[in-house]
């Protein structure tokens, strides 16, 4: 059955809507856990699209799950609208300009994600309807991707459970089926309690709870010369103990972030992380006490829904940039470093071809050096077959988590790749949904690769979401 005319057209029906949807996000950046204007939002969209909704999934008060059509497969479309801290940032700009002082920005571009995965959900849920497909098409709203591993707590809740296929995207440089490849992270606090006192007048009552974090780094720094070239580890100071010099710290609070191939090689690097706080703990005299925030998984590859995406990809070809397009990625490009442009062709093995903005399809074959960092797709992979795009809604070389993102997040090269990723998840979704031998094709790849061991949650049973996480 091809109608992927007609499911295309379903999609350029309700651009509009689910571009000023993205719009109103992008203008209400909110990060982890804290999206309630931006749920809101996306809730609104569903219910006047007819979508049945389910709030609250997994006791996330920002996470929504909007359903249509009858019987069938489930295919889940996955979106998010968690910001970042620290970017704020004027839209169409070409130089760093905040809007709010310190206020937050979209420089993952999660506000074109959310949007273009609810477009792809619009436009299969009146396919569905038009011809009397039994299927049935679902929109996971899912919040705080940025560390707050929000669907790793909804995997872990069943809200996956009788999903068959999860299909998704991420903005990007390039137009592409997106590598499988992510880094299982944990995040934990380090938590140093001391004992104040006058540190000229009385230091030796003194127990230094932010010495006790310096220490820590020091030997996490240390620590990475013996971890596996892969792992990463990072960390962000929450609680130096105060700004005065002069009273002993008595309390200091360090976020890590320990990431690892898979979840055996980050459990292990997590308990050394943890070792090496108690010996830092040790040799301050403070306490430690550890807490886990949030874990993701790695990401589970599909080859035959890859294979699908591909083919659709292929079909609809990269989006079509005009002149004023590019020459608003020319100006952005002029902020970047030739590092920053070759880092980019670097990842996918292809010389620079001096495109401002992505126009071809990167092939499957591609030598790729790929930049690894994580996501919270990861658990859903491991769940359910799980397909990703990415589509080119930044100049040629943007590197994300960056104001140059929450600059070009409204623009409208971002509202075409949006519409055109959205027409390729849809059509993913439409092929597996109508053709038995590829779902089937989809579940056996899956099963093949979870193996005798199958899924373990990187979340410890009693962690529950952090939704207090972006307070500090
Ligand atoms: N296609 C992408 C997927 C994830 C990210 C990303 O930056 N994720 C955060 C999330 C971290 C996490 O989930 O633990 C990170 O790696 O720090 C960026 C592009």
């Amino acid at each position: 059955m091809d109608n992927r005319n007609d499911l295309w057209r379903h999609v350029d029906a309700n651009k509009e809507r689910l571009i000023a949807l993205s719009d109103r996000v992008w203008g209400m950046p909110e990060v982890c856990y804290t999206e309630k204007r931006s749920v809101a939002e996306h809730i609104a969209e569903l219910k006047h699209q007819g979508f049945k909704i389910t709030e609250n999934v997994a006791d996330i008060p920002t996470a929504v799950i909007g359903e249509a059509g009858e019987g069938g497969p489930v295919i889940a479309f996955l979106g998010e609208y968690d910001a970042l801290p620290g970017l704020s940032q004027e839209a169409g700009a070409s130089e760093h300009k905040e809007i709010e002082t310190g206020g937050h920005g979209h420089g993952c571009g999660h506000n074109l994600l959310g949007s273009a995965a609810m477009l792809a959900a619009v436009a299969m849920k009146e396919w569905l309807a038009e011809n009397k497909i039994p299927g049935r098409v679902r929109y996971y709203g899912c919040p705080a991707e940025e560390g707050g591993a929000a669907k790793a707590f909804m995997v872990r809740a069943g809200a996956f459970d009788d999903a068959d296929v999860a299909i998704s995207w991420h903005p990007s440089s390039f137009w592409e089926v997106a590598p499988a490849l992510a880094l299982a992270n944990t995040r934990a606090d380090f938590v140093f309690t001391g004992r104040a006192s006058h540190a000229a007048a009385a230091p030796h009552l003194g127990r230094s709870a932010l010495d006790a974090v310096e220490l820590m780094n020091v030997g996490v720094n240390y620590m990475r010369e013996h971890m596996p070239s892969d792992a990463r580890v990072h960390y962000a100071l929450l609680d130096t103990g105060g700004i005065a010099p002069n009273v002993v710290q008595a309390h200091a609070r360090v976020r890590y972030s320990i990431r690892a191939r898979d979840l055996r090689g980050m459990l292990e690097l997590v308990q050394r992380v943890k070792k090496i706080a108690e010996g830092a703990a040790l040799m301050t005299e403070t306490k430690m006490e550890m807490r886990i925030v949030s874990a993701v998984s790695d990401l589970v590859a599909n080859t035959p829904l890859e294979e699908a995406m591909h083919k659709v990809m292929g079909e609809l070809g990269a989006p079509h940039f005009d002149d004023a397009d590019k020459a608003y990625a020319e100006k952005i490009r002029g902020t970047l470093s030739a590092q920053e442009i070759a880092s980019i062709w670097r990842t996918i093995g292809m010389p620079d071809t001096g495109a401002p903005l992505a126009d071809f399809l990167v092939p499957r074959d591609a030598r790729r050096n790929p930049a690894i960092g994580s996501t919270d797709i990861g658990d859903v992979s491991w769940a359910v077959p799980t397909v990703q795009a990415h589509a080119p809604t930044v100049a040629m070389g943007t590197p994300f988590h960056t104001w140059q993102v929450v600059a070009q997040g409204k623009s409208p090269a971002a509202h075409k790749a949006m519409v055109h990723v959205a027409k390729a998840m849809a059509a993913t979704g439409a092929a597996v949904l109508s053709d038995p031998a590829l779902m089937a094709a989809a579940k056996a790849d899956h099963k093949a690769r979870l193996g005798k061991e199958g899924y373990t949650s990187p979340l410890p049973p009693e962690v529950k979401p952090p939704l207090t996480m972006s307070l500090g």
